[in-house]
């Protein structure tokens, strides 16, 4: 028998307080001292328990929550009735990198944890900061405190060099997304044909002053507050997301650095056995969708960057799995989640937790996902030093490589990596690299450039380098080039060097102009454009196929010229979510070579079972 009403643990408020007094915890359920290492130090997971609110204290409910001294562990305990006798407690632990009681500041926070995020992304990287938890917990409390406080630190002039600084605010409800700084009007989450996620039709506001970017928080919070279409809890029914770009004029052609500041849907949302109404019940099955694709994507994130930068040769193993086109959400952050992006990633995660024995199911739910984004990688030996895989590199090694390799005249190792490692060298932003680069006098912006994709390139070959004695019986050889196989590139090494129209084969993608009589084959627009998968030349069917418009493919003719430069193709074209494709295999046509005019890369996607571009 579990009596759990409020009035239980009201009336036993007391007992429960000389119990806890008297926990000790055993070794046994000691989760080491909270140090766990996390897969990266690229994520750091971190656990904010608020103080006790003045109305739970009035009703005379205890705190179920309690740091265990100095360390980064959260004991629980809950207030159960026996079958036979007193209440007693049964106490549950959780271990995160970092814990925030009741009495810390949401200054302390910022301090510690979410500062470097900012230097981070003004030098060119890609930081987030997630605020997780139950309705009620104080993640609107505590992201509002951390804007604030970046908006200081970005205009108090302590940055180094000049940005221009853009921002935009806006609201995921289920699968629909709404500017905060537009009046809520519906925007659109999409992938570009490079690739990129754009926020399609969110507006972006220059900011150069406080005073504005604090009124562009202040805005989008009251209309969160006020939202007309989801009445007064619209703040924990939807995902907040503040993203500040910053572009950096002395490096236009670099990628622009990305500060994503976000307040999670309210994780109970999802739990809510009161809720009835239909809408209700599926924006709840949404918002547990997206916490879970999320989940596995923070830890997808850090296993594929353990691979990456362990200096273990990765490419004999299976990737690490990102699901990040599975919600919304996630596909709004794809520079966070595909690791095929390349960005360099820092990621905070507080999770929020409401102390009131009355919501510890709630709060226990919270800190167990905050444990499980921890994605530890089991210990492997460190990489042993090898000259010819930067990954395994230590600062003597790095810099001794950079004085002899970085060109005329040499890059001072001391101005461009004065503490890293090379894993660490590896992780910088591009744009930082090459800023750290121009600061030897002399050096010019080309030579800069032609150094950083040495060292990626000498960092690529290692790691792409077969492992040895593979355990399986199929080679490694062919390990690889099954994995490669996922996507329509050619797995062939030199193919790169080789004009497209000369490696023709069936499973290329390609892009064409349809003609006329297949109108129906365009997908492009305006442009009249259309895309292609090769099946095998015209020539290689019998007569009797005919293609989508009833005219034969091959109609037998001796000597025909033309057959090797025809091919059988199936149409390719926009499928149900954004930025994937189908291919229609029965929808045929025949292309001539000269139509052809670009190869398109395609990579299939288990999860969605569709196809997507990739650059
Ligand atoms: N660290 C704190 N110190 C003092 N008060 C706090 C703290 N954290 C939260 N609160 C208070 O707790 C209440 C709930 O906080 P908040 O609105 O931030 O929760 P939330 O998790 O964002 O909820 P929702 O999901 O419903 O938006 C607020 O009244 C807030 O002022």
């Amino acid at each position: 028998m579990e009596p759990r009403s409020d009035q239980f643990i009201i009336d036993n408020a007391e007992r429960y307080k000389r119990l806890v007094a008297a926990f000790k915890p055993s070794k046994s359920d000691a989760k080491g001292d909270g140090s766990t290492t996390a897969a990266s130090g690229e994520i750091v997971v971190s656990a904010r328990v608020r103080p006790m609110l003045e109305e739970e204290l009035a009703q005379g409910f205890p705190s179920g929550i309690h740091i265990r001294g100095k360390t980064n562990i959260i004991d629980l305990h809950a207030l159960k009735q026996p079958v036979r006798g007193l209440p007693t407690i049964t106490s549950s632990s959780y271990a995160v990198d970092r814990v925030f009681g009741p009495d810390s500041t949401s200054s302390e926070i910022y301090e510690s944890l979410v500062k470097p995020l900012v230097p981070w992304a003004w030098s060119g990287g890609v930081s987030t900061l997630f605020a997780y938890g139950q309705t009620g917990s104080g993640k609107t409390y505590t992201v509002s405190a951390l804007e604030r406080f970046v908006a200081e630190t970005l205009m108090d002039g302590s940055m180094e060099g000049e940005r221009l600084i853009n921002v935009s605010i806006i609201e995921l409800a289920g699968q629909t997304a709404y500017d905060l700084l537009n009046a809520r009007k519906q925007i659109s989450i999409l992938e570009d044909s490079l690739g990129t996620t754009q926020m399609a039709g969110a507006l972006e506001h220059r900011v150069s002053d406080k005073e504005t970017f604090l009124s562009y928080i202040e805005a989008a919070a009251s209309l969160r507050r006020t939202a007309p279409t989801l009445k007064n809890d619209s703040s924990s029914r939807s995902h907040a997301i503040c993203r500040i770009r910053f572009e950096n004029p002395d490096l236009p052609a670099a990628d622009d650095g990305l500060l994503y500041l976000i307040d999670l849907a309210g994780s109970e949302a999802a739990r809510d056995k009161a809720v009835h109404d239909a809408t209700r019940m599926k924006e709840a099955r949404e918002i547990n969708t997206s916490l879970s694709v999320l989940k596995d994507c923070i830890r997808g994130r850090a296993l594929a960057d353990a691979d990456a930068y362990s200096g273990r040769a990765a490419a004999a193993k299976k990737p690490a799995y990102v699901p990040f086109r599975q919600s919304t959400l996630t596909k709004t952050l794809k520079h966070v989640f595909d690791p095929a992006s390349a960005r360099s990633c820092k990621t905070v995660v507080v999770a929020c937790v409401n102390p009131c024995l009355a919501d510890l199911g709630a709060s226990k739910n919270t800190l167990r996902y905050a444990e499980l984004l921890r994605a530890v990688v089991p210990k492997t030996k460190a990489a042993e030093y090898s000259p010819t895989a930067p990954a395994t590199w230590n600062n003597e090694q790095l810099c001794d490589w950079i004085r002899r390799n970085s060109g005329t005249p040499p890059i001072n190792p001391s101005l461009l990596a004065p503490t890293e490692t090379g894993p660490q060298l590896l992780r910088l932003p591009l744009p930082e690299f090459l800023s750290r680069c121009l600061k030897t006098a002399l050096v010019i912006p080309d030579q800069a450039q032609a150094f950083q994709a040495k060292f990626w390139k000498l960092h690529v070959d290692a790691a792409s380098k077969p492992a040895p004695a593979p355990t399986t019986a199929t080679p490694t050889s062919a390990l690889v080039r099954l994995a490669l196989l996922d996507s329509s590139a050619d797995p062939e090494p030199d193919a790169g060097s080789i004009p497209f129209r000369e490696r023709i084969r069936p499973g290329m993608v390609v892009r064409w102009t349809p003609r006329e009589e297949y109108a129906s084959f365009v997908v492009g627009g305006k442009e009249r454009k259309g895309m292609a998968v090769v099946l095998c030349p015209a020539g290689a069917v019998g007569g009797r196929v005919r293609d989508f418009r009833g005219v034969v493919v091959n109609d037998g003719e001796e000597g025909k010229e033309e057959e090797g430069g025809r091919y059988l193709c199936a149409m390719v074209a926009p499928s149900l979510l954004p930025g994937s494709y189908g291919v229609s295999l029965w929808r045929q046509a025949v292309v001539a070579v000269e139509e052809m005019e670009a190869e398109v890369l395609m990579e299939w996607d288990e999860a969605t079972r569709y196809y997507y571009m990739t650059v």
